[in-house]
């Protein structure tokens, strides 16, 4: 077993430009430069940058959204960059990806219990209504909503316990590798760390390897182990996240860093706070 579960060898992804050469071929712009990255197995590992620096591309190349117009993917191991559907098939239950927005991945038109358990039933794992009910409701538990919520639509839940949905829908599948994208950036302060503290939690519980996008460097510090730095398409800096934040080698890290203000919190305060509020206050989760 590797001790790096996802590696990437200068990964590229560039996407034609609408103006043509003269010779009538489309240019190409690059979105993604050529990335080296290793996930170690169980760590969270933070990708960091600006606006439009290529943090969701990158995430979509890792769950294989997308596919890579250059260099390679490797999963455990197994070359995925250029893998068709019907072969990915085996791999997508152990790769999932989870949004800013849950009500994407949520179908206002459908109970939980439905959307929950919808891919366990795709990949015929389901045996029935009543199964349906008990696993959404084992997954609700999971991520800290009472069970009750099983017949629950997602407009009737609040940002925080639509977020938890979310990060329930894409457990069901029991993956071990997760990209979460800007998944508290939408949420209230207090919000987003009850859902920083659900990740924590599930990625001990669970031995998830969590890649964890966003702008916020502050969320990064409590949460992550390593943090990687894009800029414009390429990791300028990767290394342990208490050595970029105390000796930035890059000066796009330092000016990032000069940037944002910290708040006056440690790395790893979340180890000493209660996790999650128990799963049968009705409605108040987060
Ligand atoms: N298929 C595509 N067609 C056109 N533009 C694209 C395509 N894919 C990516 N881009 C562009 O690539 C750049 C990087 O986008 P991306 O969404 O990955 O950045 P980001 O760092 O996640 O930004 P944000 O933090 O604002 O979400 C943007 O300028 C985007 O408009």
């Amino acid at each position: 077993m590797s001790e790096i579960l996802l590696r990437t060898g200068q990964l590229g992804f560039a996407y034609p430009a609408r103006s043509t050469s003269l010779f009538g071929k489309p240019v190409m712009r690059d979105v993604i430069k050529s990335v080296d990255l290793a996930v170690p197995r169980g760590a969270v590992l933070g990708l960091v940058g600006e606006s439009g620096s290529g943090k969701t591309t990158l995430g979509r190349l890792l769950v294989r959204l997308l596919e890579p117009t250059s260099g390679g993917i490797q999963f455990d191991g197994v070359e995925i960059s250029h893998l068709s559907e019907v072969a990915l098939r085996p791999l997508r239950a152990r790769i999932q990806m989870i949004f800013q927005d849950p009500q994407s991945s949520l179908n206002p038109r459908l109970p939980l219990a439905v959307t929950l358990t919808r891919q366990i039933e795709v990949y015929g794992r389901l045996k029935g209504r009543r199964d349906r009910r008990d696993r959404a409701a084992g997954l609700l538990d999971l991520v800290g909503l009472p069970t009750a919520f099983v017949d629950r639509y997602p407009h009737e839940l609040s940002g925080g316990q639509r977020q938890r949905a979310g990060i329930a829908r894409a457990l069901a599948l029991q993956p071990d590798f997760i990209v979460a994208d800007e998944i508290v950036s939408g949420l209230d302060v207090s919000t987003q760390a009850h859902i920083l503290m659900l990740l924590k939690e599930l990625r001990a519980k669970l031995g998830l390897t969590v890649v964890f996008i966003s702008h916020d460097l502050s969320v990064i510090r409590v949460l992550c182990d390593e943090v990687a730095i894009l800029k414009g398409g390429e990791v300028v800096e990767h290394g342990p996240v208490g050595r970029i934040f105390s000796q930035p080698q890059h000066i796009y890290t330092r000016q990032l860093l000069a940037a944002i203000p910290l708040p006056d919190v440690e790395p790893g305060w979340l180890d000493d706070t209660p996790l999650r509020q128990h799963p049968h206050q009705q409605g108040s989760a987060a």
